[in-house]
């Protein structure tokens, strides 16, 4: 279970995100959707501490992230699909392995999992976005963590990725695993999202609500 409480962020004299506040269920797709410039990224920069709230806070089974033992081996993060262009794709996850003190052998087994195995001396550089969002989202997996936070992760699959990528989180979900995946788009999230938290233009709390049911979804 994550807990975001009252988050807030302003950058200068705007409002990213405005006294946020949602749950997201553990063993459960939830949707995060809002329109452009709502504050979908910046409001995941925050649960992982990436970017600094102005107040509120985000907990994972009431710990907080800053404070938990093994952050990257807890929660696995797609928030860009940026990476060093020049190493190859299994360079490129045992860098990521290292980091996080995973064992390097997890490389190979991820890169399987996400369907790259036989580009993995390929240049991340030469990657389509498709390929590298699959990478990023190895990268995420490298710590075998409980919790997904992936940011608009089907940027740039086509049909079938985006199918392969449906699957492989409802999956995730059903072993026990806590996903929280943003788009722009409700119909893309109401394919497969159990829960939905809704954010208006202005990122604030009195718009956001979570739905139980697939069925009951609308637009934002
Ligand atoms: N580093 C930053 N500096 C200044 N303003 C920022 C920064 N990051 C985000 N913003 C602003 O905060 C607001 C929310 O941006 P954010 O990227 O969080 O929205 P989003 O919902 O993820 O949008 P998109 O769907 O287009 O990715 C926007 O107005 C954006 O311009």
């Amino acid at each position: 279970m994550i807990t975001v409480s009252a988050l807030t962020r302003q950058y200068g004299k705007r409002l990213a995100v405005d006294d946020m506040t949602f749950d997201v269920a553990g063993g459960r797709v939830t949707g995060f959707v809002g329109p452009n410039g709502a504050g979908k990224s910046t409001t995941m920069r925050m649960m992982v501490g990436l970017t600094r709230p102005d107040s509120g806070e985000v907990r994972y089974h009431g710990v907080d992230y800053s404070d938990l033992k093994w952050p990257a081996r807890t929660v696995g993060c797609v928030l860009d699909a940026r990476m060093h262009p020049g190493r190859t794709a299994l360079n490129h996850l045992r860098a990521t392995a290292a980091i996080s003190r995973v064992p390097a052998g997890r490389a190979e087994q991820v890169l399987a999992e996400v369907g790259l195995e036989t580009a993995a001396d390929q240049r991340a550089g030469k990657f389509s976005l498709g390929m590298r969002q699959r990478l990023a989202l190895a990268a995420a997996l490298l710590g075998d963590p409980q919790i997904l936070l992936l940011d608009e992760p089907s940027n740039g699959l086509d049909p079938d990725g985006i199918h392969w990528l449906r699957g492989h989180l409802s999956d995730f979900a059903a072993r026990g695993g806590t996903v929280f995946v943003s788009s722009h788009l409700i119909s893309e999230l109401s394919m497969f999202a159990q829960d939905l938290v809704v954010i208006g233009v202005d990122g604030c709390s009195p718009r956001t609500r979570s739905r139980r049911s697939p069925d009951a979804m609308t637009s934002p």
